[in-house]
Protein backbone atom coordinates (compact mmCIF):
# COMPACT_ATOMS: atom_id res chain seq x y z
CA UNK A 1 0.00 0.00 0.00
CA UNK A 2 1.09 2.91 -0.77
CA UNK A 3 1.38 6.02 2.19
CA UNK A 4 -1.40 8.24 2.25
CA UNK A 5 -0.50 12.04 0.99
CA UNK A 6 1.68 14.44 2.93
CA UNK A 7 2.06 18.07 3.05
CA UNK A 8 5.86 19.10 3.13
CA UNK A 9 4.85 23.10 3.39
CA UNK A 10 2.12 25.74 3.18
CA UNK A 11 0.74 24.59 -0.18
CA UNK A 12 3.36 22.08 -1.07
CA UNK A 13 1.59 18.19 -1.14
CA UNK A 14 3.03 14.77 -1.46
CA UNK A 15 0.68 12.20 -3.11
CA UNK A 16 2.52 8.78 -3.25
CA UNK A 17 1.96 6.78 -6.24
CA UNK A 18 -0.64 8.39 -7.87
CA UNK A 19 0.05 7.60 -11.27
CA UNK A 20 -0.97 3.85 -11.85
CA UNK A 21 1.98 1.76 -13.05
CA UNK A 22 0.04 1.95 -16.85
CA UNK A 23 0.27 5.57 -17.33
CA UNK A 24 3.93 5.29 -16.12
CA UNK A 25 4.54 3.24 -18.76
CA UNK A 26 2.41 5.20 -21.18
CA UNK A 27 4.33 8.45 -20.35
CA UNK A 28 7.62 6.55 -20.51
CA UNK A 29 7.00 5.96 -24.00
CA UNK A 30 6.15 9.46 -24.86
CA UNK A 31 9.39 10.41 -23.34
CA UNK A 32 11.34 8.36 -25.83
CA UNK A 33 9.21 10.70 -28.58
CA UNK A 34 10.58 13.94 -26.85
CA UNK A 35 13.85 12.88 -26.53
CA UNK A 36 14.28 12.04 -30.56
CA UNK A 37 13.69 15.70 -30.96
CA UNK A 38 12.92 17.90 -32.60
CA UNK A 39 15.21 19.30 -29.79
CA UNK A 40 17.19 16.58 -28.44
CA UNK A 41 17.69 15.54 -24.62
CA UNK A 42 20.48 17.85 -23.10
CA UNK A 43 22.70 19.17 -19.82
CA UNK A 44 22.33 22.57 -19.68
CA UNK A 45 25.08 24.38 -19.19
CA UNK A 46 25.19 26.89 -15.91
CA UNK A 47 27.88 29.21 -16.02
CA UNK A 48 30.51 26.94 -18.31
CA UNK A 49 29.35 24.20 -16.38
CA UNK A 50 26.94 21.16 -17.50
CA UNK A 51 24.08 20.10 -15.31
CA UNK A 52 24.32 16.07 -13.83
CA UNK A 53 20.43 16.09 -15.09
CA UNK A 54 19.54 16.09 -18.93
CA UNK A 55 16.54 18.29 -19.92
CA UNK A 56 14.37 18.25 -22.50
CA UNK A 57 11.75 20.68 -22.81
CA UNK A 58 7.35 20.76 -24.10
CA UNK A 59 6.02 24.00 -24.62
CA UNK A 60 8.42 26.34 -23.72
CA UNK A 61 12.52 25.68 -23.93
CA UNK A 62 14.04 26.49 -20.62
CA UNK A 63 17.52 27.84 -20.38
CA UNK A 64 19.36 28.71 -17.45
CA UNK A 65 17.53 31.35 -17.10
CA UNK A 66 14.67 32.23 -18.90
CA UNK A 67 11.88 30.52 -21.40
CA UNK A 68 12.30 30.55 -24.99
CA UNK A 69 9.98 28.73 -28.05
CA UNK A 70 13.06 27.69 -29.81
CA UNK A 71 16.34 25.89 -28.26
CA UNK A 72 18.41 28.50 -29.19
CA UNK A 73 21.24 26.77 -26.93
CA UNK A 74 20.65 23.79 -28.24
CA UNK A 75 19.92 23.87 -32.19
CA UNK A 76 17.43 26.44 -32.60
CA UNK A 77 14.49 24.02 -33.03
CA UNK A 78 11.23 25.04 -31.83
CA UNK A 79 10.25 22.46 -28.80
CA UNK A 80 7.30 20.23 -28.84
CA UNK A 81 3.72 21.67 -28.19
CA UNK A 82 2.85 21.64 -24.54
CA UNK A 83 0.81 18.51 -25.11
CA UNK A 84 -3.42 18.75 -23.69
CA UNK A 85 -2.85 15.71 -22.33
CA UNK A 86 -0.68 16.97 -19.78
CA UNK A 87 -2.91 19.73 -19.36
CA UNK A 88 -5.60 17.41 -17.85
CA UNK A 89 -3.21 15.71 -16.08
CA UNK A 90 -2.15 19.11 -14.02
CA UNK A 91 -5.60 20.00 -13.30
CA UNK A 92 -6.63 16.33 -12.24
CA UNK A 93 -3.38 16.95 -9.44
CA UNK A 94 -4.58 20.18 -8.81
CA UNK A 95 -7.85 19.18 -7.97
CA UNK A 96 -6.77 15.97 -6.11
CA UNK A 97 -4.25 18.19 -3.97
CA UNK A 98 -7.03 19.91 -2.08
CA UNK A 99 -7.16 23.53 -4.81
CA UNK A 100 -10.56 25.35 -5.45
CA UNK A 101 -12.44 24.38 -8.70
CA UNK A 102 -11.87 27.99 -9.84
CA UNK A 103 -7.83 27.22 -8.96
CA UNK A 104 -8.17 24.18 -11.61
CA UNK A 105 -10.05 25.50 -14.22
CA UNK A 106 -7.55 28.59 -14.21
CA UNK A 107 -4.67 26.30 -14.50
CA UNK A 108 -3.35 26.24 -17.85
CA UNK A 109 0.23 24.29 -17.79
CA UNK A 110 2.18 25.59 -21.29
CA UNK A 111 5.80 24.75 -20.03
CA UNK A 112 7.42 21.08 -18.60
CA UNK A 113 10.90 20.44 -17.98
CA UNK A 114 11.34 16.68 -18.04
CA UNK A 115 14.50 16.04 -16.45
CA UNK A 116 16.55 12.66 -17.01
CA UNK A 117 18.48 11.33 -13.94
CA UNK A 118 21.48 8.70 -14.37
CA UNK A 119 22.70 7.06 -10.82
CA UNK A 120 25.16 9.74 -10.80
CA UNK A 121 22.90 12.77 -11.17
CA UNK A 122 21.66 15.27 -8.44
CA UNK A 123 20.43 18.83 -8.63
CA UNK A 124 21.33 21.46 -6.51
CA UNK A 125 19.19 23.37 -4.43
CA UNK A 126 16.95 26.30 -6.28
CA UNK A 127 13.93 28.19 -6.57
CA UNK A 128 11.66 27.72 -9.99
CA UNK A 129 11.54 31.38 -10.34
CA UNK A 130 12.10 32.01 -14.11
CA UNK A 131 7.83 31.99 -14.09
CA UNK A 132 5.87 35.00 -14.17
CA UNK A 133 3.42 32.64 -12.71
CA UNK A 134 3.21 31.74 -9.49
CA UNK A 135 0.47 28.97 -10.41
CA UNK A 136 1.63 25.78 -8.83
CA UNK A 137 4.17 23.41 -10.15
CA UNK A 138 3.15 19.62 -10.50
CA UNK A 139 5.84 16.79 -10.03
CA UNK A 140 5.66 13.78 -11.42
CA UNK A 141 8.52 11.04 -10.87
CA UNK A 142 8.93 7.49 -13.17
CA UNK A 143 11.73 4.58 -12.62
CA UNK A 144 14.42 4.93 -9.54
CA UNK A 145 13.60 6.54 -6.19
CA UNK A 146 15.65 9.71 -5.25
CA UNK A 147 15.89 11.69 -1.82
CA UNK A 148 14.36 15.02 -2.84
CA UNK A 149 14.83 18.05 -0.73
CA UNK A 150 12.18 20.62 -0.04
CA UNK A 151 13.15 23.48 1.67
CA UNK A 152 12.29 27.27 2.60
CA UNK A 153 11.20 30.45 0.22
CA UNK A 154 14.66 32.11 1.89
CA UNK A 155 17.66 30.47 1.13
CA UNK A 156 19.30 27.12 0.36
CA UNK A 157 19.87 25.98 4.06
CA UNK A 158 17.92 24.49 6.80
CA UNK A 159 14.44 24.30 7.40
CA UNK A 160 14.54 21.68 4.78
CA UNK A 161 12.84 17.82 4.41
CA UNK A 162 14.49 15.05 2.92
CA UNK A 163 11.59 12.91 1.05
CA UNK A 164 11.72 9.82 -0.77
CA UNK A 165 10.08 10.53 -4.70
CA UNK A 166 9.28 7.13 -5.82
CA UNK A 167 7.56 6.16 -9.24
CA UNK A 168 4.52 7.17 -9.70
CA UNK A 169 4.41 9.86 -7.24
CA UNK A 170 3.18 13.67 -7.56
CA UNK A 171 4.32 16.38 -5.30
CA UNK A 172 2.34 19.95 -6.43
CA UNK A 173 4.00 23.01 -5.03
CA UNK A 174 2.09 26.36 -4.55
CA UNK A 175 1.15 29.22 -2.50
CA UNK A 176 3.27 29.71 -0.02
CA UNK A 177 6.10 26.75 -0.84
CA UNK A 178 5.73 28.18 -4.62
CA UNK A 179 9.27 29.63 -4.38
CA UNK A 180 11.05 27.39 -1.84
CA UNK A 181 14.06 25.84 -2.27
CA UNK A 182 14.32 22.13 -3.38
CA UNK A 183 16.49 19.68 -4.93
CA UNK A 184 17.46 15.91 -5.68
CA UNK A 185 20.56 15.09 -3.28
CA UNK A 186 20.95 11.55 -4.88
CA UNK A 187 19.22 8.85 -7.29
CA UNK A 188 18.85 5.33 -5.68
CA UNK A 189 20.02 2.85 -8.28
CA UNK A 190 17.86 -0.19 -9.39
CA UNK A 191 14.97 0.84 -7.29
CA UNK A 192 12.53 0.85 -10.14
CA UNK A 193 9.15 -0.99 -9.52
CA UNK A 194 9.53 -3.87 -12.25
CA UNK A 195 6.43 -3.08 -15.20
CA UNK A 196 7.57 1.01 -15.11
CA UNK A 197 8.76 1.15 -18.39
CA UNK A 198 12.14 2.56 -17.15
CA UNK A 199 15.02 -0.24 -15.87
CA UNK A 200 17.82 2.34 -15.48
CA UNK A 201 17.27 5.85 -13.95
CA UNK A 202 14.82 8.46 -13.11
CA UNK A 203 12.33 11.25 -14.72
CA UNK A 204 10.80 14.04 -13.34
CA UNK A 205 8.20 16.24 -15.06
CA UNK A 206 7.58 19.44 -13.91
CA UNK A 207 4.38 21.43 -15.38
CA UNK A 208 4.52 24.90 -15.18
CA UNK A 209 2.52 28.22 -16.14
CA UNK A 210 5.10 30.69 -17.82
CA UNK A 211 2.53 33.83 -17.51
CA UNK A 212 4.45 34.22 -20.84
CA UNK A 213 2.82 34.77 -24.52
CA UNK A 214 4.37 34.60 -27.68
O1 LIG B 1 13.67 16.03 -10.13
C1 LIG B 1 12.96 16.59 -9.32
O2 LIG B 1 12.23 15.97 -8.53
C2 LIG B 1 12.98 18.10 -9.23
C3 LIG B 1 13.28 18.77 -10.53
C4 LIG B 1 13.34 20.25 -10.40
O3 LIG B 1 13.39 20.78 -9.34
C5 LIG B 1 13.34 21.10 -11.61
O4 LIG B 1 13.36 20.58 -12.73
O5 LIG B 1 13.32 22.33 -11.46
FE1 LIG C 1 12.93 22.90 -9.54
Amino acid sequence: MDDEPSRLGDGAVLVPGWLGIEEQVWIVGEFRNWVAGPVPIRAAKVRGHEMSVRTVCLGWHWQPYKYTRAATDVNGARVLPFPDWMVRLGQRALRETGHSGAEVDAYAPDTALVNYYDDAARMGMHQDKDERSLAPVVSLSIGDDCTFRFGNTENRGRPYTDVRLRSGDLFVFGGASRLAYHGVTRVHSRTAPEGCGLTTGRINITMRMTGLTD
